[in-house]
């Protein structure tokens, strides 16, 4: 069974090390399973290295001085543990990094057809630029406005719009709902959902909005201080009692007495 679950794997990371600086030990042997055409969650609060281990995957950690120091990385059955970034990206792995960076004084039209991979053709760029305007109808409505009016959401849309003109074949997402009110991540969130059911696109998604996230994924990992400490199904995760206390917000509240409970049963996670 565990066998057959990773000879689907798209993405297969086994017991990465990463270092930044040569000196800081950022992940600690983490092992994630992207099962082909899967939605999975990377979950965590605040340094616990999810973001870098996108950036492992990427090949983002260059710039920032950090490197793999052990472990190995497998997209599509290839090792892609050394590859330069571009390589990936050609591959068909794409990195929608925290911060929606879309060009603020270009339209989302012009944005995207400055996504759009060398090679592409007015008539291929057309039929992905339409069909991401079908997923995302708002982005349609402002596709002639300046990016840096849109709303925050809009402005997500489009990072997301930009990351489908490459037509990847993993798409990995850090922290989509990071400021945006519920009804909008409720709305990309769905539309996410809605692509990966329609075009068999796998999904790793980066957040500390669990309660969202496990709504759409099937499975998901819990990173603490750099190491993986409970994977399971979302079901499996939403029902279990210490993902529900410290990240689903279902606690007995923050008395003195509840954070030195909390510190205490916290500590085997890590
Ligand atoms: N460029 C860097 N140089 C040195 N240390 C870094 C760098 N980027 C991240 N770190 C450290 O690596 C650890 C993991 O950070 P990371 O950004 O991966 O966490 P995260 O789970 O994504 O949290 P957040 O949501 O706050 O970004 C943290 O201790 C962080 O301080």
């Amino acid at each position: 069974m565990q066998e057959k679950a990773q000879g689907q794997s798209i993405l297969s990371m086994n017991s990465i090390e990463v270092l930044y600086d040569n000196v800081m030990l950022a992940i600690k042997g983490v092992s994630v399973q992207v099962p082909k055409g899967g939605m999975v969650a990377l979950l965590g609060s605040n340094g616990a290295g999810k973001s870098t281990t996108l950036k492992a995957i990427s090949g983002l950690l260059k710039a920032e001085r950090g490197h793999i120091s052990r472990g190995e990385i497998k997209f599509d059955g290839t090792d892609i543990t050394e590859m330069l970034a571009q390589k990936r990206v050609e591959m068909g792995i794409c990195h929608v990094i925290e911060g929606r960076r879309v060009f603020e004084h270009l339209t989302p039209d012009e944005n995207l057809t400055a996504a759009a991979p060398m090679g592409m053709s007015r008539s291929e760029l057309s039929v992905q630029k339409d069909k991401i305007y079908d997923y995302f109808p708002r982005l349609a409505e402002r596709r002639n406005s300046q990016a840096g009016y849109l709303s925050g959401g809009e402005q997500q849309m489009l990072a997301i719009g930009r990351a489908l003109v490459t037509q990847p074949s993993l798409l990995m997402l850090d922290e989509p709902s990071l400021g945006l009110a519920p009804f909008l991540v409720a709305e990309i969130f769905g539309i996410l959902q809605k692509i990966n059911r329609e075009e068999g696109l796998s999904v790793l998604l980066v957040e500390q909005n669990a309660l969202a996230a496990l709504e759409i994924v099937s499975e998901g990992y819990l990173i603490e201080n750099g190491r993986v400490v409970m994977h399971g199904t979302a079901e499996a995760l939403k029902s279990n009692s210490d993902i529900q206390e410290f990240y689903l917000g279902g606690g007995e509240g923050t008395n003195f007495h509840n954070v030195k409970h909390y510190s205490r049963r916290k500590r085997w996670l890590s």
